[in-house]
């Protein structure tokens, strides 16, 4: 049966440790092979793919700025994340030729310049929550504090120190009509990468704005736009949990949207990482009543096959 999905990549789906162009490619053509098996065992499926940009769009950022003079001016943020959107979409629109051709699989690929409608009011850029960029030690954060008094650097879900911008939610996406029409032609998109270029609404047209999109938001946002049958969410754990990484450790396996905000309530998922996950997959529901699935990109054969993953439904 045709189904619709929209699927948003975590960050290692293309970066690891190595941030050089060579590996993110390379990474990006093991994840295109991941995700073929989808097409492999149902032909009809209609697919968009979505990524995350937070450490690109950080590290091209500070290359801007270090590069910079008047005759080489700095991008502003919003354009340096279309920049990091049209790389990842284009390592990643290759990744995929490739997957599916070894294949046999005859899909189009297309990645699309995407931009996403945000509030220029939104409470988020009085406080930015979006970390991007490189990790940084206690030390070195507090050096580049004094160097940058503009910068906000902060804890990122305990793994280290990072640059944070504002990450307003996003309310439309630009290109959602013309994306569902490709998707029901058989075209495999790459869509909406880094959540989107944020944009506001500027006379009849619009203007870029200085924020990252949390890409999982985005995603439930395009999946809702698109009438996707399913959100999947692809990151590094197979299953949600409770208690996540203590004793009492609990797998979370097919879970309703009310439990879903209970346990939110009950803070079991870490903010910054699997709470927006967690967010975004209640988002879909509550507004479509399909089913969100947030497991691993190496389950993605599991989660086909016998189900595996943690499953979201009203
Ligand atoms: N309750 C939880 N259940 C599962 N994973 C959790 C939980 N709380 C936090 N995490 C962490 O969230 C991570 C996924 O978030 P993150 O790394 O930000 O995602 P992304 O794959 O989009 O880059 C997991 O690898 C895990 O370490
Ligand atoms: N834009 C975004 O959400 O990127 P990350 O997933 O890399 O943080």
């Amino acid at each position: 049966m045709t189904k619709r999905i929209v699927i948003a990549l975590g960050g290692n789906a293309i970066l690891t440790k190595d941030a050089s162009a060579t590996a993110q490619q390379l990474a990006l053509i093991k994840t295109a092979h991941q995700l073929a098996v989808l097409l492999t065992a149902n032909s009809d499926w209609q697919i968009i793919i979505t990524h995350g940009n937070g450490p690109q769009v950080g590290n091209l950022l500070l290359q801007q700025q270090r590069g910079s003079n008047s005759d080489l001016p700095a991008m502003p943020l919003y354009t340096v994340g279309a920049m990091t959107q049209g790389a990842i979409g284009f390592w990643l629109a290759n990744a995929l030729t490739q997957a599916f051709m070894e294949r046999g699989l005859t899909n189009d690929v297309v990645a699309l310049v995407t931009r996403t409608v945000v509030d220029g009011q939104d409470k988020a850029f009085q406080h930015p929550t979006k970390p991007i960029g490189p990790f940084y030690s206690p030390k070195m954060a507090k050096h580049l504090q004094a160097l940058h008094p503009d910068w906000i650097i902060l804890e990122d879900a305990g793994r280290g120190y990072r640059r944070m911008v504002a990450s307003p939610q996003p309310l439309n996406i630009v290109e959602a009509p013309i994306i569902q029409s490709l998707v029901a032609q058989g075209v495999t998109l790459v869509a909406a990468g880094g959540g989107g270029i944020p944009v506001v609404h500027a006379g009849k047209s619009y203007a870029g704005i200085d924020a990252v999109i949390d890409k999982d938001y985005s995603a439930a946002k395009l999946a809702e736009l698109v009438d996707a049958d399913i959100l999947l969410i692809l990151t590094t754990v197979q299953n949600v949990y409770l208690n996540y990484q203590t004793p009492q450790q609990t797998k979370l396996t097919h879970i309703s949207v009310a439990q879903a905000q209970q346990y939110l309530d009950a803070g079991h998922f870490a903010p910054g990482s699997m709470q927006p996950k967690v967010q975004a997959a209640m988002n879909f529901v509550r507004r479509t009543d399909k089913t969100a699935v947030i497991t691993s990109l190496d389950n993605v054969t599991g989660y086909l096959q016998s189900g595996l993953g943690t499953i979201i439904t009203n």
